[in-house]
């Protein structure tokens, strides 16, 4: 029997499996295949999620462990951020340390232990990066530019601006207003861009915000790999960095911006040093259900015999959100 870990940040849900604790890692394909069937609402369990976090030894060294993250559909993302906050608490529970380091796909990435938001809701801090804003590495093309930054993109969608970076995920991002965010451009430009098509052919991440005030904003994602998501971190924190560079009055470096997104909210600090961008994302680390499974039964993605104890930390997390201000009907997934 091994564990597997029903968790969420911002209501960015997903299942944890440490790999460390199995007699044998499951192979890429069965990964790919176990994670489509478990996050499914329909084949799945716990209804679903927006995809696995895998727990593997470190192949850095100074790490404690590696963090892979699969998307629903089954492809690779190169980090998570919502994610990564979790996976930091599973770590921080197993090996009592509450500064250390996580090996992602391109970096190794210092996360931390922070004061709990509110009663019952943990918190760790992650950091996010490295940054890009070449159009080889996001990579995007056929818009005429190398790099995008608060400019009109017709080819993408007429009458937006458009901000599109790496940390090292991609991300398209634009503001506009609460109206806009919650009518239908958001869904058609994600579907857009992440099918077959000229400009972004790995897909990309889009987020539409709103800035509410100074250091304040609202983002909503679409998902690449996924869809639409209550809460997606890396977007969250590559919205905070255009934020500062568009709008220097609203978004200030080195000061807490609060994000607010469909399933509650974050804190996102932007910082510039030795000349490069990275951001600080601090949020929950929630865990809603543990579960256990034979280790057949997870190389098949077979669920029929899986036990399930849930946890009581949603109750907590929900008397969290029920005290933020609300700036959005949108309702969470
Ligand atoms: N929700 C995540 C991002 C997950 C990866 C994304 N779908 C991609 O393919 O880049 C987050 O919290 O950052």
């Amino acid at each position: 029997m091994t564990q597997l870990l029903k968790v969420h940040g911002s209501q960015n849900h997903f299942f944890i499996l440490d790999q460390t604790e199995l007699d044998e890692p499951l192979t890429d394909e069965q990964l790919r295949n176990f994670t489509k069937k478990i996050t499914s609402s329909d084949t799945g369990i716990l209804d679903g999620s927006d995809g696995v976090l895998v727990v593997n030894h470190p192949t850095r060294s100074h790490a404690l462990a590696q963090m892979r993250v699969i998307n629903a559909d089954g492809s690779e993302a190169s980090m998570c951020g919502n994610g990564l906050r979790t996976v930091a608490r599973y770590l921080f529970e197993q090996f009592h340390q509450d500064h250390f380091m996580v090996d992602t796909m391109n970096a190794n990435l210092r996360v931390s232990k922070q004061a709990d938001l509110a009663e019952g809701v943990p918190a760790f801090a992650v950091e996010i990066s490295p940054v890009s804003f070449a159009n080889e590495k996001l990579p995007f093309d056929n818009v005429g530019l190398r790099r995008i930054i608060d400019q009109y993109v017709p080819e993408l969608y007429p009458g937006l601006k458009f901000t599109a970076l790496a940390v090292p995920n991609p991300h398209l991002i634009s503001f506009m207003s609460q109206k806009q965010i919650e009518g239908p451009i958001l869904g058609e430009l994600g579907e857009k861009l992440n099918q077959d098509n000229p400009y972004f052919p790995d897909g990309v991440n889009v987020n539409f915000a709103q800035i509410i005030d100074r250091n304040q904003l609202f983002v909503r994602t679409f998902e690449r790999g996924v869809g639409f998501t209550n809460a997606c971190g890396t977007g969250m924190s590559a919205t905070s960095l255009a934020l500062c560079l568009t709008h220097p009055d609203l978004g200030q470096f080195n000061q807490k911006i609060d994000v607010y997104n469909p399933g509650g909210k974050v804190q996102t600090i932007v910082h510039y040093d030795h000349d490069c961008y990275w951001i600080e994302l601090i949020g929950n680390a929630t865990f809603t259900a543990r579960i256990e499974i034979g280790e057949d039964d997870l190389r098949q993605a077979n669920f029929d015999n899986v036990k399930i104890t849930e946890t009581d930390e949603q109750t907590a997390y929900e008397r969290f959100v029920n005290n933020l201000p609300h700036f959005n009907n949108l309702q969470t997934i």
